[in-house]
């Protein structure tokens, strides 16, 4: 990429007049990085167009780290921070790289929550594409309009975004968010990721009224609708990209196109699977810390939907891998949803995918409250992913601490006013017993003498190199084996440190190391299965393939040294051929050609 947007303006003077303008989604910016050496500017023709100094990564990451400490709110730093990879996408990842435990909350869960339910507010500069339910049987034009060649696009209706229920298009935050971790953790190219907003109606009632919405005015289109229009999308994405990996996010009710299209596409719903897959990652290492044998655990699961389903499917896959029966194995689950305990019996229509964890074996009386199911399941287990900030309460917590000398408790829900329960109330409660893990970040506290340090479940450990495992290997289709092994491949990817302080996930701050551990085993799953493209990749030893997939990983930090030598190569190519211009500017500077 880099090489063509510096070929260009010098050979055409005129697209360099309207190099920034013509681009209004960039993801490649950078021109007027104050890194870029006297060369590279006089051949971008930036000569004199930024500061005189030509500095360092450390002295203009001291500068963003300065402004971000400036801005009082994380909604600011977000706005920053989204000014800064619009104008310096190389910038912005090494800033990201080098910071990412701080960062990433800015960017993701929970300041993206933030950010999504004041889309149409902080509104400021087109950041992925948007697709309409008017634009159906013209969507394969619509996407040649994305200006970039797209490995991996993450795909959202807005109809469940986060805990914090339908937003419609101001879901955009998510796919971009997303997405900026695919290339902070697992170094896919900026310029390879599309983030795509489906406008597809809203039941936001108050959005539709709210004269800066940014959507359609239109309820929610039916489900039928929605499946004509995503096999339209789902075709033409493919067709424009082959290849391309296809990630559904954030969908109410994600499991009729993931059932659809699991064996025809290459792609995936990160809800059901990613999370299903790092919360058996963690939880490996929380079963074998629990010091109790799998057999004799129990779960019950607060939210009985895509999450919540998904993750006890990846734990009846993992039950069963450890000797028990299929049967066993789901029996060990209790659900409860907005109407309590879910039974086979409860005389409501269950929704499909609540019926394989139905129960039939319950007396009705116990569903009354999560207190009293706790004293009658007696759980090792408790998983919350309801949308319902704080129902993990004392009672609950204190209740999970006398039957368990390490309950298991896992407080799933995103943002952080969505989660089940706080870290530091999980520590008070169960004086500093508990297994735990949350989907939004905790601080690290102090209890008994002791550094805690929270675990942090979400998918973000496990979708970047998902993604980035399907493309390197050119996978058909992402299969079961492959979101499972990326969950092993979690399990295994604590250090010596990490296992001995107790931890249940890798410090996030090794997160590009922990993708390539995980892109090895989708990709070692996908060859078993045979669905991958790509055999030269079969015959590489583990190391191999591990050098393999680092060397495919963007690195910000390697990009400003490439543009360097791209520039130095091309002024070499075209040394002898040079002639006085301007720079097109206007500004009277004289470019002699590419040496001056
Ligand atoms: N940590 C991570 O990586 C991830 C976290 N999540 C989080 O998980 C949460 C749920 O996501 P998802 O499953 O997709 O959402 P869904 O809307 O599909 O599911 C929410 C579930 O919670 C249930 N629920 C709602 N209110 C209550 C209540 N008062 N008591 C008990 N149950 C209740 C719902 O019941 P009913 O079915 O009756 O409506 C439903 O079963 C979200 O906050 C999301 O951010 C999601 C993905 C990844
Ligand atoms: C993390 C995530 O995917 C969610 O909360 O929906
Ligand atoms: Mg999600």
């Amino acid at each position: 990429m880099a090489s063509l947007e510096l070929a260009q303006p010098h050979a055409n003077i005129k697209q360099s007049q309207h190099h920034v303008s013509s681009k209004p989604i960039s993801t490649t910016s950078g021109d007027y990085d104050t890194a870029n050496s006297l060369e590279v500017r006089k051949y971008l023709r930036t000569y004199g167009l930024t500061p005189p100094v030509v500095e360092s990564f450390e002295v203009q990451a001291q500068r963003c780290l300065k402004l971000l400490s400036m801005k009082p709110t994380p909604i600011e730093k977000y706005q920053y921070l989204t000014h800064l990879r619009a104008t310096n996408v190389h910038l912005f990842y090494r800033l990201l790289a080098d910071n990412i435990k701080d960062i990433t909350p800015l960017i993701y869960t929970p300041t993206v929550g933030e950010a999504c339910l004041r889309w149409s507010e902080i509104y400021t500069q087109p950041e992925g594409l948007y697709l309409s339910y008017s634009d159906r049987g013209n969507l394969h034009t619509i996407l040649a309009n994305w200006p970039h060649n797209v490995e991996i696009t993450v795909v959202t209706d807005g109809s469940r975004i986060l805990g914090l229920g339908d937003l419609g298009v101001n879901g955009m935050g998510i796919p971009v968010g997303k997405l900026a971790l695919y290339t902070a953790c697992a170094g896919i190219r900026p310029d390879a990721t599309l983030p795509l907003q489906l406008d597809l109606g809203t039941n936001n009632k108050a959005f539709r009224e709210d004269p800066l919405y940014m959507g359609s005015r239109i309820p929610k289109i039916s489900p039928e609708e929605e499946r004509d229009f995503l096999d339209e999308l789902m075709a033409a994405l493919t067709e424009r990209w082959p290849g391309i990996v296809i990630q559904f996010e954030d969908f109410k009710n994600p499991f009729p196109a993931l059932e659809r299209y699991k064996d025809i596409y290459t792609c995936f719903n990160d809800d059901v699977q990613g999370t299903g897959a790092v919360i058996v990652g963690g939880f490996i290492n929380a079963v074998r810390a629990s010091g109790v044998p799998v057999k004799d655990h129990r779960a019950i699961f607060l939210g009985a939907g895509s999450a919540g389903v998904g993750v006890a499917k990846q734990i009846v896959e993992y039950f069963i891998k450890e000797g028990l029966t299929e049967e066993e194995a789901r029996r060990k689950f209790w659900f409860v949803d907005s109407n309590g305990l879910v039974t086979l019996d409860r005389g409501d229509k269950l929704a499909d995918h609540k019926v394989y964890f139905a129960r039939e074996d319950n007396d009705g009386k116990q569903i009354q409250s999560l207190s009293r199911l706790i004293e009658y399941v007696k759980p090792t287990i408790l998983m919350g992913l309801s949308t319902i900030g704080g129902a993990f309460n004392r009672d609950i917590l204190e209740r999970m601490a006398r039957l368990n000398d390490k309950p298991i408790v896992f407080p799933l829900s995103n943002p952080s006013s969505k989660s089940e329960c706080t870290f530091e109330e999980a520590v008070r409660y169960t004086e500093g017993r508990a297994l735990f893990a949350s989907g939004s970040p905790f601080p690290s506290l102090e209890f008994g003498g002791k550094t805690l340090t929270p675990g942090q479940g979400n998918n973000m450990y496990v979708f970047p190199g998902i993604g980035l495992g399907a493309i390197l290997c050119k996978a058909v289709n992402v299969t079961q084996d492959m979101i499972y092994a990326s969950a092993e491949s979690l399990s295994t990817s604590l250090n010596a440190e990490e296992v001995a302080a107790g931890w249940l996930y890798p410090d996030i701050r090794r997160i590009r190391e922990v993708s390539v551990v995980v892109t090895r085993g989708v990709i070692r799953a996908a060859q078993e299965n045979g669905v991958d493209r790509e055999l030269s990749l079969r015959g590489l030893a583990d190391e191999q393939l591990d050098s393999y997939i680092r060397d495919r990983m963007y690195d910000p930090h390697r990009e400003r040294e490439n543009v360097a030598d791209e520039v130095a190569q091309l002024i070499a190519t075209a040394s002898g051929g040079a002639h006085a211009t301007t720079n097109g500017h206007g500004n009277g500077i004289a470019i002699r050609g590419p040496h001056l």
